[in-house]
């Protein structure tokens, strides 16, 4: 049997723990079906947190265009960590720097700083109601309230789009919060048409924020980039923290800036772990 995926290279990574497959279709017209991407975090060894795929880029100067799977096939138009990792595996073996990406959600940045750190322009935050996007008209996102209620959850959040809907509640005790209760009841709350992120944030100082998070399509992860951009946005936004802090997850920890030009930069490590293939076999079911 023969299948499309098969023998092509794939690196498995991590970005602060947050587990990263990297694909590169590049010069081929494949696009990955949900199911073969459900099919891929199947295999032993190759489970993900999101499958960063590269294709062939659209503009001119764009090193890649990229589509992003959560393990459930469905697709977010931004993952941080797995931009680093991105980056990394186009950067080793002497490949570029600096990389110009396209995504759904426009052009992202990278640059590497190190062997193994870099950073990504995240773009900048979307911050109106419609742009989250949220099913109500709230006029002021920094403090949505959560109507229905979810019970044991916060009564408001700060909402913010980094290219893909995040809600943050600042809590005093991050690690008190049932994120396996709370997560999935609030990542399909009616107020998210797209379903959001789930972010639980702890004020450390002034510019240290412990983060623990339920991300959209995935469930609870180590580390989630665009969440830790998104939360460095909400806590300024209200006036708890500077537009620089460190972002602490479970995983490891994040720098994050945002620039007066309004650009989200995230800056981190990223670990490269193998590289394998795909092959036919892992595909079976998905013809079936
Ligand atoms: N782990 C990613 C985010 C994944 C977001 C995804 N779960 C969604 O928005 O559907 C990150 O480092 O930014």
């Amino acid at each position: 049997m023969t299948h499309k995926l098969d023998r092509r290279p794939i690196l498995r990574m991590n970005g602060i723990g947050n587990e990263i497959l990297v694909l590169d279709l590049r010069g081929s017209d494949i696009v990955l079906e949900p199911q073969e991407a459900r099919a891929i975090a199947r295999q032993p060894g190759l489970k993900f947190d999101q499958l960063m795929v590269l294709h062939d880029p659209r503009g001119e100067g764009a090193d890649a265009a990229m589509r992003i799977y959560n393990i459930d096939g469905s697709l977010s138009a931004a993952c941080g960590n797995g931009t680093r990792c991105v980056a990394y595996a186009l950067a080793r073996n002497g490949g570029p720097e600096r990389l110009l990406l396209e995504t759904d959600a426009g052009p992202v940045r990278s640059r590497r700083e190190a062997e193994t750190v870099f950073t990504i322009d995240m773009g900048r935050p979307r911050l109106a109601a419609r742009e989250i996007p949220l099913s109500r008209d709230v006029a002021d996102t920094t403090a949505v309230m959560v109507e229905p209620k979810v019970q044991g959850a916060p009564n408001f959040f700060c909402a913010v789009n980094m290219g893909n809907p995040h809600a943050v509640f600042f809590v005093p005790d991050a690690a008190a919060v049932d994120l396996e209760t709370l997560g999935p009841a609030l990542e399909r709350h009616p107020l998210f048409p797209e379903r959001a992120n789930i972010s639980f944030a702890q004020l450390l100082t002034g510019e240290t924020i412990l983060l623990r998070v339920w991300e959209r399509g995935t469930g609870v992860t180590r580390a989630c980039g665009s969440a830790a951009c998104a939360t460095v946005v909400a806590a300024a936004r209200t006036g708890r923290a500077g537009r620089k802090a460190v972002v602490k997850l479970p995983g490891g920890d994040l720098a994050i800036a945002w620039g007066e030009d309004d650009h989200v930069l995230m800056t981190g490590p990223v670990e490269f772990e193998f590289e394998t293939e795909l092959d036919a076999s892992m595909f079976e079911e998905c013809a079936a």
